[in-house]
């Protein structure tokens, strides 16, 4: 997977100081996020877990850098975050590949803006299309790719630009459960190969505890973490196993007391 990248970036540390978000317009405020402070360790995937609405999305955005904290700041790597920087990259449920281009074409877009020559380009998308399991589609359309195939990409062309920090937004969400699973897997294999530090977005509490070193659980909105948890099984992760199955049910219900608790609350 190295041959091409001999320097592959590895994961920087995320220092969350205090960082809150309330949105306004003209007619009223909606408090997203009460203070969040967290450290993220180089190399560390965290899942960011909680219902609907509860922020998450909108912390993502903070720390790739599309919103602005109302206070509180987020570093990365001992910065400041103020915009968005290729050492972060963003990646969505539904993969926003550009459809006039094709699969290789798509990966090496991140490589076009950095001037590398063709040849360059083309052998790290093949490496990276390689590594993710996508040898032989190079010249496929992008509307002829299931949903699993065009995360795949996504992921690819984020890599291809070799950031540090890759945030990701419920990422399959819409895959069925067994692709789901091998995305998982697939994931996992890269970041242990590449050592990024890793924020995943998710509501589901299996997906948190298939792949999180640590799982950060929001309350409804304005979100606040009402559990932190260290997964410390072992990799890769088996969803039937017992202490797994455990987990899940112990965190499904500190989730159940904080909706409860949301709910009693006068709107
Ligand atoms: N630009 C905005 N203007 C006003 N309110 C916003 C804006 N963006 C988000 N919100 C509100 O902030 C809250 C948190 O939204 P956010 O998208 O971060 O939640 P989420 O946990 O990611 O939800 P989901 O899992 O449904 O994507 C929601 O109530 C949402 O309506």
């Amino acid at each position: 997977m190295n041959s091409t990248r001999p320097h592959s970036q590895s994961g920087i540390t995320l220092q969350f100081r205090g960082v809150t978000k309330t949105f306004y317009d003209r007619a009223r405020s909606v408090e997203a996020l009460q203070p969040f402070t967290t450290d993220v360790a180089a190399g560390e995937f965290v899942c960011l877990l909680g219902p609907s609405g509860c922020g998450k999305s909108t912390l993502l955005n903070i720390v790739a850098g599309l919103e602005l904290p109302t206070a509180g700041q987020v570093l990365a790597g001992g910065k400041p975050i103020t915009a968005p920087g290729s050492e972060r990259a963003l990646l969505f449920q539904e993969a926003a590949l550009f459809p006039w281009l094709d699969v290789q074409a798509n990966v090496e877009f991140g490589l076009r803006q950095q001037r590398r020559s063709a040849q360059e380009r083309a052998d790290m998308a093949r490496s990276l299309l390689a590594m993710v399991h996508l040898t032989g589609f190079e010249h496929s359309a992008v509307h002829q790719l299931s949903g699993g195939m065009r995360q795949r990409v996504a992921l690819a062309r984020a890599l291809a630009i070799d950031p540090a920090v890759i945030l990701m937004d419920e990422p399959f969400g819409a895959l069925d459960a067994i692709t789901r699973d091998r995305m998982h897997a697939e994931l996992e294999a890269i970041w242990s190969a590449t050592g990024k530090t890793i924020l995943f977005v998710t509501h589901n509490v299996r997906e948190a505890l298939a792949l999180g070193d640590r799982i950060l659980t929001f309350s409804p909105r304005p979100g606040r973490v009402v559990q932190e948890v260290r997964v410390t099984l072992p990799r890769p992760r088996s969803l039937e196993s017992h202490a797994l199955v455990d987990m899940a049910a112990q965190i499904l219900s500190v989730m159940r007391t904080a909706e409860a608790n949301a709910a009693a609350l006068p709107a």
